[in-house]
């Protein structure tokens, strides 16, 4: 039996300008935590918001931490610089900092700039400051990046240095609205069968018509912006993938 399912609309497909509504309605659909995209243009050609946006939606959302629990800010960080912005997330109410792996070792980082601010970071190091910063931590892959990269952290003996959910992309990360990469689920698989206690999640393309195949991969935590956004009832849809989920995490 797999972890509890998870259920994380994407606020990417959210109306930015009225985006704590949208959070606050999206939390009453049913939905278990916010996936907050944060892109900078670097790490991926698109651009959202930063840490002053999320303090502000953070109030929209009645007592995340205690009715939702820890995570329920889940933000995930497409940025070039990922170690410089742990702090101002942690200030600004996020639960959650997940990183990408290709991110602490891009070339972005090892522009003049990134080398004055700390950013070639080694990902075992990022992962235990940001457990210092008292936030969850969590590794999410691009799709050409395999999970056999994750096996030193996963297996740390030092708990500090494991994060606490790995997050394998369906799409390339940079837009919503893409088709679904069912070509990533076999690293799903692969990670599910070797820690049937891992947090696992899945972002790209997730809906009604391929929650079935991530769910039966082993993934517990699903993003959907578009289909949960898009729809005309949210909170069936944020039913009908929680079901999925459970059904197959039954079955494992
Ligand atoms: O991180 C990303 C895109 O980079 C995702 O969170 C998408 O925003 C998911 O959108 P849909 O594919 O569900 O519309």
């Amino acid at each position: 039996m797999a972890p509890k399912a998870i259920i994380a609309p994407s606020i990417l497909s959210a109306d930015f300008a009225q985006l704590g509504a949208d959070c606050a309605r999206t939390m009453d659909q049913g939905a278990d935590w916010l996936h907050v995209d944060i892109m900078d243009g670097h790490f991926v050609p698109n651009i959202t918001f930063g840490a002053p946006v999320v303090a502000k939606i953070r109030k929209h959302v009645d007592r995340p931490a205690e009715k939702h629990g820890r995570g329920t800010f889940d933000c995930h960080m497409m940025i070039a610089e990922p170690k410089k912005w742990v702090r101002e997330f942690q200030k600004a109410g996020c639960d959650l900092y997940c990183f990408h792996y290709e991110a602490a070792f891009s070339s972005a980082a090892e522009s003049p700039e990134a080398k004055t601010t700390d950013a070639r970071t080694n990902p075992k190091d990022l992962v235990r400051y940001i457990h210092d910063c008292g936030l969850l931590a969590g590794v999410a892959l691009k799709p050409m990046t395999g999970v056999d990269v994750l096996t030193e952290l996963l297996e740390s003996p030092d708990p500090k240095e494991r994060p606490d959910m790995i997050l394998i992309m369906t799409v390339e990360p940079g837009f919503g609205g893409q088709k679904f990469m069912a070509s990533e689920l076999p690293k799903v698989q692969a990670l599910r069968k070797k820690y049937p206690d891992l947090n696992i999640e899945v972002d790209g393309g997730l809906g009604p018509g391929t929650i079935d195949q991530a769910a039966d991969a082993g993934a517990n935590v699903i993003v959907a912006g578009s289909a949960v956004f898009g729809a005309q009832d949210p909170a069936e849809v944020i039913s009908l993938l929680r079901s999925s989920v459970e059904k197959a995490s039954a079955q494992l």
